[in-house]
């Protein structure tokens, strides 16, 4: 334990203390630090600078080792992260590796990690849709789960605060199920994405597809020169890292930002073990942690307590968190926490080839990862036998063909001289899966971490619902594509687990009453107000987008809330 004088208290006591820097975290930072508090953010990983630590950000193919590729002796040493899709050796330094972090595995969950400052920001896919009501209302129409507190008009004005910030590129595309935000201007789609636009709107109406929304500056504005980020290049290498700051990571945009405000301390190597609860003042006074490089114990003392450690960490901490109050974890009187985790289902995929449109073909490349088909099933009435629906990819692409055979002059020419392929054409799903009591975390009695931190417990699986989710993902796609003329259609179900569409939520979910929820409609714990929990850990259900927009409106929002609130004298 850290000497106790007083000095050295003072010294670590801030207004705020924030756990994690990913995504969430760095917009609880922005958001404190603005507001002039002092705010320590604390992170388990090592200190990433924006440009100083992209080590691979410039280089060429011919400069890597294994051509971009893992090296077989590590993928048979970290068969969980191997099987995420960046995971490759441009960007392997900023995953977590399995073996040095295990984790237990009830059933088979792959757990993707990124513990670094920046946390997953550095290599998210980018895409980023606004909820709707169709998805907050969710719960409460199908009956699962428990009622959000709020409502999408609650979140709409922080979707534009965050979007402004970050910058979105997108459409104004006027459609109910997926709000329209503060757009730079969108990817257009190309002519094959177009046509097959064309083609679900001729034979169905109410199925779209539009240009995907990211989170990259295709035109960048004024706060984001401010920060120091220009305009996106359409390298898509953007899981290296980019020196350009051309898509939204915390490093690049958050972070700095609440640095150059002066109110900021960052603490990399540090692990929060617990948040720690005062009986007497029956609020948490702090948290502890355990320092990475020495193993010294060290408590923190703040206000107010944002943890942000992302959706499975938080629960991993608020359960570590227990006190003669709080016997089963921080906050957990109503003993769901933990419990009620989803995810999204990515299990199924479609592929296939278009002869049509071969006057055209794609130049350059494009980051936003082509088109977006929003949720089409049971959005106005229960038309199928499974609850909720799906979102999907949609993308087409042409590839240059270089016919290699042959010797000399014949050879070259055709070297020089590559033909186009036909149009491969491809879709994924994007399932919402519906959070149950059975699909839960909790602490290992036995086994503990290198920090002496009990191992978290992974139980989370599919369900039925899901499986007949996937059925007929394949089935309304397969049937898509025939009708737009596309041939060779090919439909598969990869059967991944859980885990590999990186976007598990709940577990610490919101809700009205504290009977059935962890947190009220401003994300605080309802029985320890002054602990708040703005990542994954907080959704109450799944949704069919992408979840990390929504985790920094929800962010945004709760800062604003708990600052007020303490100005009022009530944190
Ligand atoms: C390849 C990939 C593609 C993705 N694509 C998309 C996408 O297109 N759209 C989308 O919305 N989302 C996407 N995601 C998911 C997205 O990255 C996450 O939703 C988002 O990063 C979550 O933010 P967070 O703040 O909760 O967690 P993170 O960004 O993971 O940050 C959590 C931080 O907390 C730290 N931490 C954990 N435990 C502790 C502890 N005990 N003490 C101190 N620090 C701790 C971690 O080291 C980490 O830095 C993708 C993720 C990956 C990896």
């Amino acid at each position: 334990m850290a000497n106790l004088n007083i000095d050295s208290v003072k010294a670590r006591t801030f207004d705020a203390i924030v756990v994690g820097s990913g995504i969430s975290g760095g917009w609880a930072a922005k958001e404190l630090t603005e507001k002039g508090l002092k705010t320590l953010v604390l992170e388990r990983g090592r200190d990433v600078k924006h440009n100083r630590d992209y080590p691979t950000t410039n280089k060429m193919p011919y400069e890597f080792e294994h051509r971009g590729q893992v090296p077989l002796e590590i993928r048979e040493k970290e068969p969980v992260v191997s099987r995420c899709y960046a995971f490759r050796e441009d960007a392997m330094h900023f995953f977590t590796r399995d073996s040095e972090h295990p984790y237990v595995q009830e059933k088979p969950f792959d757990w993707i990690r990124g513990y670094q400052v920046g946390g997953k920001s550095l290599l998210w896919a980018r895409q980023t849709q606004r909820w709707s009501d169709f998805d907050f209302d969710g719960p409460a129409r199908d009956g699962f789960a428990v009622d959000w507190p709020i409502r999408y008009k609650d979140l709409a004005p922080w979707y534009s605060h965050v979007e402004k910030f970050a910058g979105i590129s997108g459409n104004s595309d006027g459609l109910a199920e997926l709000p329209d935000g503060e757009f730079l201007p969108p990817y257009p789609l190309n002519s094959v994405e177009n046509y097959f636009r064309q083609q679900l709107k001729t034979h169905y109406g109410n199925r779209h597809v539009i240009s995907a929304r990211c989170a990259h500056l295709s035109k960048p504005n004024q706060i984001h020169f401010d920060q120091g980020r220009g305009q996106c290049q359409n390298r898509t290498l953007c899981q290296r890292g980019c020196p350009f700051g051309g898509y939204f990571s915390s490093n690049s945009s958050t972070l700095p930002w609440a640095e150059r405000t002066g109110n900021l301390t960052l603490r990399p190597f540090s692990v929060v073990e617990s948040v720690i609860y005062d009986e007497k003042a029956g609020k948490a006074t702090g948290v502890r942690v355990v320092d990475t490089n020495t193993k010294e114990v060290i408590e923190y003392y703040a206000r107010i307590i944002f943890v942000n450690a992302s959706a499975l960490h938080t629960n991993h901490i608020l359960l570590n968190s227990t006190s003669a109050r709080f016997p089963n974890g921080l906050g957990n009187d109503s003993g769901v926490l933990g419990k009620y985790v989803g995810f999204h289902n990515y299990r199924a995929r479609i592929s296939a080839e278009y002869d049509g449109l071969l006057q055209y073909a794609t130049a350059g490349r494009n980051p936003s990862d082509g088109g977006y088909i929003p949720r089409f099933r049971n959005l106005h009435k229960q038309e199928t036998d499974f609850l909720r629906g799906y979102a999907a990819g949609f993308g087409a692409r042409r590839y240059q063909v270089e016919d290699r055979s042959g010797f000399g002059e014949d050879l070259k020419q055709q070297l020089l001289n590559p033909t186009w392929s036909n149009w491969n054409v491809g879709s994924h799903m994007m399932g919402e899966t519906i959070p149950k009591e059975g699909n839960f975390v909790g602490l290992d009695k036995d086994q503990k971490d290198a920090w002496g931190v009990p191992l978290l417990r992974i139980n989370i699986g599919y369900d039925d619902n899901d499986e007949k989710m996937i059925k007929d993902y394949l089935e309304q796609m397969t049937e898509m594509f025939t009708k737009a003329g596309f041939t060779n259609i090919r439909a598969t179900d990869s059967k991944q687990a859980p885990g590999l569409d990186i976007h598990e939520m709940g577990g610490v979910r919101m809700g009205h009453d504290p009977k059935t929820s962890l947190l009220n409609k401003y994300n605080q714990l309802h029985a320890c107000q002054n602990v708040f929990v703005t990542d994954g850990a907080c959704m109450t259900s799944t949704s069919t987008q992408n979840p990390s927009l929504t985790y920094m409106a929800l962010t945004a929002r709760a800062v604003d809330h708990a600052v007020s609130e303490m100005k009022k004298g009530n944190l």
